[in-house]
């Protein structure tokens, strides 16, 4: 795979493909961030960003991670003591995830955010964006009805991270596109680039294949799952014999999350899957890549079961040594 496909593999969204092409061709000293509220415990959400990051790092990038405590804050998640010991805890589960420590710069929003020059740049940029498009940024973004003056500030500092934390290019999920795309709009009219952005897909819920998974509502994956509850939720997914299904008949949109968590986390992370079957049903099945599996999910011959007991096993793996950190 050369870089640009490395970097790019799985991404729904890269802007522009022009751009990301140039950082693939000279990937030396380039830099690239994903910016996480500290909450909770590291869950699937989390991974599907930081398997792209450790893509980044095999492609010879260097990668910062910001525990964004000030934008968790603004976000109604706690007090700023709870929040930064949260954000303690998680860098600790993304090391043992499997972000090389010496490659990954972690840090802390408040370790500039709250610098003169950082507070001045944000009030120039303050000036360059209507409350409406803050809004619309966060939209997909904050929980609750009404947006707070906190909530509106927030995308502009998440748009002038890119700039203070000197990064050519900015990762997220898709619900982080819309704050991308203003940064993209104003950081220019405070004599900043543009910045280059790429986004990861939204997996579904696992329980209906309708929306996306979050640790607020429905059934998510995290570090704080036991074996037994990764079954449990696994065997319990929604998963049709196919990658595509039909829309609910209210008209809502399917997709397969256990095809999704194989495509998007499993092999990434893994050169070969094995489901593992008994010898009179025709004994093991090994893939080397994804395609081959969704098309045997198609054609009949791996059965959803079978598909979920092996689903189960690779997850279980990779939330063992997150698992392990926490019982610490
Ligand atoms: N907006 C991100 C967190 C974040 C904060 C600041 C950033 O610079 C980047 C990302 C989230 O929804 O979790």
């Amino acid at each position: 795979m050369d870089a640009y496909d490395l970097i790019t593999r799985n991404a729904s969204e890269v802007v522009t493909e022009d751009e990301v092409r140039a950082l693939a061709d000279d990937p030396e000293g380039k830099r690239a961030y994903v910016g996480y509220e500290p909450s909770g415990v590291l869950h699937i959400g989390h991974m599907l960003t930081a398997n792209k990051l450790i893509d980044l790092q095999a492609a010879g990038f260097e990668v910062v991670v910001l525990l964004a405590d000030v934008h968790a804050y603004l976000n109604g998640k706690g007090t700023f003591e709870e929040i930064r010991e949260t954000a303690e805890r998680m860098k600790a589960q993304f090391i043992a995830y499997g972000l090389d420590e010496s490659q990954t710069e972690f840090v802390l929003g408040s370790e500039y955010q709250l610098d003169e020059s950082y507070v001045l740049d944000l009030h120039a940029l303050e000036l360059e964006t209507t409350l409406s498009r803050a809004e619309r940024a966060m939209a997909e973004i904050k929980s609750g009805d009404g947006v707070t003056v906190a909530q509106a500030v927030y995308p502009i500092m998440q748009a002038l991270d890119i700039v203070y934390l000197d990064v050519d290019l900015a990762i997220g999920g898709m619900e982080q596109r819309k704050v991308h795309m203003l940064a993209r709009d104003t950081l220019p009219s405070i004599g900043e680039e543009s910045p280059t952005c790429m986004h990861t897909p939204l997996i579904a819920d696992l329980g209906t294949g309708i929306g996306k998974m979050s640790s607020s509502a429905g059934v998510t994956i995290s570090m704080e799952d036991t074996t037994e509850d990764i079954e449990d939720k696994v065997n319990g997914a929604f998963c049709p014999p196919t990658a595509d299904p039909d829309p609910t008949d209210e008209g809502e949109e399917r997709e397969n999350p256990v095809l999704q968590i194989f495509e998007y986390h499993v092999f990434p992370r893994f050169e070969r899957v094995v489901v593992e079957r008994p010898e009179q049903y025709g004994g093991n099945l090994e893939y080397d890549d994804y395609e081959t599996l969704e098309a045997d999910l198609e054609s009949g011959e791996l059965h959803p079961a079978d598909a979920k007991g092996a689903l189960a096993d690779y997850l279980d793996e990779l939330i063992e040594p997150g698992r392990a950190k926490i019982a610490e």
